[in-house]
């Protein structure tokens, strides 16, 4: 199969890169950074997570950021919920978009939302109603699709039967999240050949970790199956904080360059991208891991 022609970049840099950030990083920073990311060109950011602040204390200021930023035209501007609560909130501040997560593995599944996957299936048709009500577009995440911390190896049977109950709910698109970074590009063919039986390719997104250093290489894998949408969080921040071990997303500046080595749109500016990425990564005191990112600030 051909590479895509053009590929959107969901940038979740400001919710899952900043998620699992030990010391509290001030709104000011996030809004900055959201603004920032859209200057470069970035068309959709994930911006917050309306979770509860007892588990996911970083994003406790969802409704401040989601109400203070600077909407820029052409930028889409998300946010995780969890369930009808999260959801009510995100639509009092204005939210465009939001995200339901699910997984492929019930042990992840109970450790990252206290539910089974069923139970999460069952908790996410009220906020796709609600959220179709309100004319508020939703995607769904599935997590684990190439290993889970706690079972191992997931099929990707499991994984194709998750995401196909997120899309005929009404999920407009399905993100596939290798959660802990363990797939090699074989075992995400394999899995994206899974799940494409039942969704249409063009309704799925790649949503790679780096801990084994495998992104990348996963990523060219995918596109060349058609994958035309992939998550990545600027600098290669993140990491979920209900999977131990698990490192930073695939870095935005690394995508970029590699599809526009490939010929490949994005509509993205990568050297404000890279700039973005050694500000914020400067700012939280954190080390910049897009290698795109550190050669380009070495120029
Ligand atoms: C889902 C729940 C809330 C269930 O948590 P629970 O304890 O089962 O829920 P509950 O309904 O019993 O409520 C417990 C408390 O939470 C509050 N609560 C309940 N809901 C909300 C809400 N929406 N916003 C704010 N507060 C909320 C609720 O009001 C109550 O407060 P209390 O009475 O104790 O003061 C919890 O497990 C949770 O917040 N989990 C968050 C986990 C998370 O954010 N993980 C990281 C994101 S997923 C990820 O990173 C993976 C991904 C997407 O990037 C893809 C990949 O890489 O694989």
């Amino acid at each position: 199969m051909a590479f895509p022609k053009r590929v959107r970049l969901v940038e979740v840099g400001p919710r899952d890169g900043l998620q699992n950030e030990p010391n509290p990083i001030d709104t000011a920073t996030k809004l900055e950074l959201i603004d920032r990311l859209g200057a470069a060109g970035i068309g959709y950011i994930e911006a917050a997570s309306f979770v509860s602040p007892k588990w996911v204390p970083q994003m406790a200021d969802h409704r401040e950021v989601m109400t203070g930023l600077t909407r820029r035209q052409g930028v889409t501007y998300a946010a995780l919920t969890p369930n009808l609560k999260g959801l009510e909130a995100a639509l009092e501040c204005g939210v465009e978009e939001v995200a339901v997560f699910g997984a492929a593995s019930e042990a992840f599944s109970q450790k990252n939302i206290n539910c089974s996957v069923a139970e999460s299936l069952e908790r996410f048709a009220p906020v796709l109603e609600r959220a179709r009500e309100a004319k508020v577009r939703v995607r769904g995440y599935v997590s684990c699709v190439l290993g889970c911390p706690y079972e191992g190896e997931i099929a990707p049977a499991k994984v194709a039967e998750v995401s196909k109950a997120l899309f005929d709910m009404g999920c407009y698109e399905v993100s596939l999240g290798d959660t802990i970074g363990v797939g090699t590009p074989l075992a995400a063919k394999r899995m994206i050949e899974a799940v494409s039986r039942d969704i249409p390719m063009e309704k799925l997104a790649a949503h790679f970790h780096d801990t084994y250093g495998q992104a990348l290489a996963n990523l060219y894998a995918v596109l060349e199956e058609g994958i035309s949408v992939v998550d990545s969080s600027v600098a290669g921040l993140g990491g979920c904080p209900y999977a131990k071990g698990a490192s930073g997303n695939v870095a935005s500046e690394d995508v970029v360059y590699l599809l526009n080595g490939l010929g490949i749109d994005t509509g993205i500016d990568l050297d404000k991208l890279a700039e973005t990425g050694t500000w914020i990564t400067q700012t939280i005191g954190r080390p910049n891991r897009s290698k795109v990112g550190v050669a380009l600030a070495a120029k």
